[in-house]
C-alpha cells in the first residue's frame, strides 16, 4: 500500500512588488506538475540541483505549504482541508528532520525537554515519569546516553545534535518522515553513521521516508526508489538499481557521470559537468525544462513539453528522446 501519493502537484509563489507589496509582478513556478507515490516502509530519494523545488515538495507533504493545485493523498485520503481533529492526528503521524541541527534545536532547553515537548502537546494525559521513560527510550534508540538528558544543545557535536532532532521526530511514533538534507551539514564520516541510523530505525519501525538531497551518493545509499527533479518537474522516477544501471533521461545520465569516483585523485571531470546554469523558475524554458542544457535537444524538445510516461515497468520518464 502507498503511504503517500502525489498527483500533478503545483506550487507557484507570487512575486510581490510595490511599496506595500500590493501587486503581483509574476510567479515562481517552484513545483510544476509532479506525481509520485511512496509505498509503506520504503524511502523515496528526491534528488536535484539547488532550487529545483525539492524542499517545496517536502513542505507541501508536511502541510507547511498549501499547493496551488494538485492532490496529496496520505493512506488514500486527501490531506488538504482536514478538520482540526484530523489535523492533530496527521501531525502525530508525519514528522520531519531538517538540514541544520544547529538551528532547529532551542538553545535554551535541555535535551530531555526538547524531545519530550512534542509528547506534552500531543499526549497531555501522560504523567511526568511516563514522558521521561519514553524520552529515555527514544534517546537510547538513536545512540544518546541517559546523562545527555539534562545537557543543552550547544554541548553536542553536529552529529549528536542531529540525533537529538531524530529522537524528537520519532517520539510521537510517526509513520512517515520527511528528511530534508538531514546529513548535508555533517562531516562525511558522521554522515554515514546518521544514514545507517535512519536505515536501522526504518527496519525496526517500518517507517516510510521522503529523503531530499542534492547528493546522488547519499540518495543511492538510502533510497529504495529515486525521483530526479529539475526546475520544478520530475525528469525520471524508478527503482534505485534501475536508475543507476539504466538511466534514461539525459539529465540523470549527466548527473551520474558527474559523481566523482572514489580513490581517484586529480580526476578531470570538467567535461562531465552539466554545462550552463539552471534557468529561472520565474520564466522557465518552453518544452522540456532541461532543453537549454541538454546535448540531445531537438526542436520538439524546445517547444513541446514531454509527457510523464511509464517507459518500462515502474520506470517513469519525461523525455522525447526515450
Ligand atoms: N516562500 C517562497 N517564496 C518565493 N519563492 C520561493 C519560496 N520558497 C522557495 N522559493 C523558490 O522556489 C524554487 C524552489 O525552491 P526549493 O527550496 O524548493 O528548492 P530546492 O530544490 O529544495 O533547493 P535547495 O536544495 O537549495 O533547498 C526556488 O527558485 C526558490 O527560490
Amino acid at each position: 500500500m502507498n503511504i503517500v501519493e502525489v498527483k500533478d502537484l503545483r506550487m507557484c509563489f507570487p512575486i510581490l512588488k510595490g511599496v506595500l507589496f500590493h501587486s503581483v509582478a509574476g510567479y515562481v513556478k517552484a513545483v510544476d506538475g509532479v506525481s509520485f507515490s511512496i509505498p509503506e516502509g520504503e524511502t523515496l530519494g528526491l534528488v536535484g540541483e539547488s532550487g529545483s523545488g525539492k524542499s517545496t515538495v517536502g513542505n507541501m507533504l508536511l502541510r507547511l505549504l498549501k499547493p496551488t493545485s494538485g492532490e496529496i493523498l496520505y493512506r488514500g485520503r486527501s490531506i488538504l482541508g482536514l478538520s482540526p481533529q484530523e489535523e492533530r492526528e496527521f501531525r502525530s503521524r508525519v514528522q520531519m528532520v531538517f538540514q541544520n541541527p544547529f538551528a532547529s534545536l532551542n538553545p535554551r532547553m535541555i535535551v530531555g525537554d526538547i524531545i519530550g515537548r512534542v509528547l506534552r502537546v500531543q499526549r497531555p494525559e501522560l504523567k511526568r515519569d511516563e514522558v521521561r521513560d519514553l524520552v529515555l527510550n527514544g534517546m537510547q534508540e538513536v545512540g544518546l546516553k541517559v546523562e545527555h538528558m539534562t545537557r543543552y544543545p550547544h554541548e553536542f557535536s553536529g552529529g549528536q545534535r542531529q540525533r537529538i532532532a531524530i529522537a524528537r521526530a520519532l517520539i510521537s511514533s510517526p509513520e512517515f518522515v520527511v528528511l530534508d538534507e538531514p546529513t548535508s551539514a555533517l562531516d562525511v564520516s558522521v554522515q554515514a553513521q546518521i544514514l545507517n541510523l535512519f536505515k536501522d530505525i526504518q527496519k525496526k519501525r517500518h517507517l516510510s521516508y521522503l529523503f531530499i538531497s542534492h547528493n546522488l551518493s547519499v540518495i543511492r545509499h538510502i533510497s529504495h526508489r529515486i525521483a530526479v527533479m529539475y526546475l520544478g518537474s520530475l525528469m525520471e522516477f524508478c527503482d534505485r538499481q534501475e536508475l543507476f544501471r539504466n538511466p534514461l533521461h539525459p539529465y540523470t545520465q549527466a548527473l551520474l557521470r558527474s559523481i566523482p569516483k572514489p580513490y581517484v585523485t586529480g580526476e578531470d571531470i570538467s567535461d562531465k559537468i552539466i554545462k550552463g546554469d539552471i534557468p529561472s523558475p520565474i520564466d522557465p524554458p518552453a518544452g522540456c525544462r532541461f532543453n537549454t542544457r541538454c546535448p540531445q535537444a531537438t526542436d520538439e524538445c524546445r517547444s513541446v513539453r514531454p509527457q510523464w510516461r511509464e517507459a518500462r515497468d515502474g520506470h517513469w520518464v519525461a523525455c522525447h528522446q526515450v
